[in-house]
Parts: C-alpha cells; structure tokens; sequence
C-alpha cells in the first residue's frame, strides 16, 4: 500500500486502494432448512416486511403470531422437502441464484477489477453479510441487481430498502445503483421465447395453448399505485408479438394467493381448472416473473397445478422452466448489468 507522508500533520494517511466495482445479485430468500424451524424463520422475516404486508397492524402481528407461524410453516416444509436440493442441502432458488452469480462472473472475464457475488433479501446469505464483503474487498461501486424482470414495491423495493439500510450504518459508503425492472427488454423476451420453444421442441405433445403465469399480489396494491400489473402485461404482450401468438393461445394468470383479500386476476389455479373442464387436454405453463425456479414454480406450479389439470379432465401437462442459469437466462442478466454499468467499466 502507497502511504503519503504529510509534511505537517497527526498521522500518515493511506492513499486510496483502486477502485473495484461489486456486482449483487439479489433474489427473494429462502429458508434454510426444510424442517418447520427454518420455516417459521423464513417466514417470520418475510411476513413482517411492510414493503410485503403493508399492514403491520394489531390484527396482522396476532394473526401472524397466533395463527400463521404456528400452522403454515410445518405445511410448507412439506412443500419444500418436494423440491429440495438434497445434494447441497439447500433450497433451489439458493443453487440457481448462485450458478447465476458465478456464470455471470464468468461471462465478465478481462474485468478483474468487477466482483460478482449474490444474497438472498430474506434469510441468507443476507445482503448485510454479502455488500459488507464486498466493501472489504475494497468495492467502492456497488451495483445492485434485484432479480425481479417486474417491479414491485412487495420485491424490488424491499431490495432497495435493505441495501440503503445496510449503507447507513457505513462510514466509507460505496456509491450505489440499481438495476431497473427488464420487463419488455429484448434479451429477456428473446430469452423467453427461445426457451419455450426449446422446451416445446422436447415434449411428445403439441400443447393446445400456453399460460403465462406470474406470481400474484393483493390488488389493493395495485390501487395504490404498484406499476407490477401493468409491466406482466407488458411482458406478455411483448412475447405474444415475439411469438406470433394471440390472447387465446398465451394467456396471462397470476399465481401463489396468500390469505383472504382480493388477489390479481385471473388465478392461475382457477383458469387451469377451468380449460381442462372445458376441454383442454395438452397445456404448458411458462412463469416469466420468475429469474429461477423455486417453491412457486417447482412445486406449486409443477406438481399442485399439474395435479388440478389432470384431476379435471386434462391430459398432458409441462411446467417449462425458468431462464435460470441457461445461457439465455445469463445472457438476460449480462446485458442489463453491462448497460447499468455504463461509466463505471
Ligand atoms: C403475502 C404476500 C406476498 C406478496 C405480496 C408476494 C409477492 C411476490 N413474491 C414473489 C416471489 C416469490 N415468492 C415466494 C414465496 C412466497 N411468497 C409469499 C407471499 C407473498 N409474495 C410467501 C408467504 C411465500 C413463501 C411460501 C409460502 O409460504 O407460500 C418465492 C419462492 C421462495 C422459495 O423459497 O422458493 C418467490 C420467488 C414475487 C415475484 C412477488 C411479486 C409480486
Ligand atoms: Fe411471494
Ligand atoms: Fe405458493
């Protein structure tokens, strides 16, 4: 390390190191165990987030405490021991966001002076555990990457809340930007395309149309301003058009309902339901608002959603998979981050 030495003055002062830039990578959380405990964790951290239950009141911290903690977490450990990753002992979302930071890493080779790393906003590794390392590895920049093509106040935001509060507590801040939300950028809908048709050409069946299914939220979210709705929609028109498909053939639902308000419409489960008992026998389903596959898409969608079509008449079904770390998926993520970094390579 070059020191000056001042000519008057207390003490030597140490030059600045070069500048490294970090790149995060930040997807939603996920427990740690498969067992109730690291469940009710999970879920503890996740449901007391205002940014995710906007109303924090009396009633939701007694229903919390009282009901939900006590009854949801041993139900969907269940869930979660279906789709677990035995090998790693972890949860999917945790090995995919990981393989995603690491191929992205690679994809940036001759950067040497650009880290690579990833979190999960609740649960671990946390974003406090990783923007911190990444500060001591002497990252002045940080550029952070919410894993979510849609923004939503329940998602992005939380991202953003979490790293300005990790911030606040740092004398020496690195200076910080986010991505924005990819929903109609063209690598992510050619992405899309390609890897439905990918999939499509390995299926023994031509399925009769395609649901576009994204992960719902309370419409009094909506309401109040929350842009999420209206950027699926662009999504989806954008790759009806990529596609040449119409309204008929790609249809757009929303998934994962969560208590007893009015949720987005039309629910997936209900809308699969529907085209089975009306005759449909061959469906795919693609969740574009997913970057990796997990709970949602593996297990809701891939067995709950298979098992409804099935018990209602249906006859083949194929949950296609997300863009993960598939070279589209990276592909998808390495040009965002490349135009976000603009000015600091
Ligand atoms: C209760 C309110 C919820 C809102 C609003 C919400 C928005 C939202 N979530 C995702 C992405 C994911 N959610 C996942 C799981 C999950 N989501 C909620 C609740 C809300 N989500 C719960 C309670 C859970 C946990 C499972 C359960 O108990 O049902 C996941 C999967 C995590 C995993 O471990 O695999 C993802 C990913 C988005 C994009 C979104 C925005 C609208
Ligand atoms: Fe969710
Ligand atoms: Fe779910």
């Amino acid at each position: 390390m070059t020191v000056i030495v001042p000519i008057h003055g207390p003490a030597p002062v140490p030059a600045p190191e070069p500048e490294r830039v970090g790149v995060l990578l930040v997807n939603l959380g996920t427990p740690d165990t498969c067992d109730t405990k690291g469940v009710r964790i999970y879920l503890r951290e996740f449901l007391s987030d205002p940014r995710v239950i906007e109303n924090q009141g009396i009633f939701w911290k007694l229903a919390l405490n009282g009901i939900i903690l006590n009854t949801r977490p041993a139900r969907k450990a269940k869930d979660y021991q279906k789709i677990w990753n035995t090998e790693k002992n972890e949860s999917p979302l945790k090995t995919i966001t990981r393989a995603q930071a690491e191929k992205l890493g690679a994809s940036l080779t001759g950067r040497s002076h650009l880290v690579v790393d990833w979190a999960m906003r609740y649960g671990n590794p946390s974003m406090r555990d990783r923007i911190e390392a990444l500060v001591r590895q002497g990252c002045s920049r940080l550029l952070v990457v919410p894993l979510y093509p849609q923004y939503s106040a329940a998602t992005s935001a939380t991202v953003c809340d979490q790293a300005f509060r990790v911030l606040r507590e740092l004398r020496a801040q690195p200076t910080l930007r986010v991505t924005p939300p990819y929903f109609r950028d063209v690598a992510y809908i050619d992405a899309l395309a390609n890897s439905i048709n990918k999939h499509l050409a390995t299926l023994p069946f031509e399925p009769e149309m395609i649901v576009a299914s994204f992960h719902g939220m309370p419409q009094a979210y909506i309401e109040k301003g929350d842009p999420y709705q209206s950027q699926c929609v662009a999504t989806v028109e954008a790759l009806r058009e990529r596609m040449g498909l119409d309204d008929k053939k790609l249809l757009l639902t929303f998934q994962s309902r969560f208590g007893f308000d009015q949720w987005l419409q039309p629910y997936t489960d209900k809308t699969i339901e529907k085209l089975a008992k009306d005759g449909v026998r061959k469906l795919a389903v693609v969740m574009p608002g997913f970057a990796a596959d997990c709970l949602e898409t593996l297990e809701e969608i891939a067995q709950e959603n298979a098992e409804i079509f099935m018990h209602n008449g249906g006859e083949e079904f194929s949950a296609i998979p997300c863009l993960n770390d598939s070279d589209d998926g990276i592909d998808v993520i390495h040009q965002l981050v490349m135009r976000e970094l603009q000015g600091w390579l």
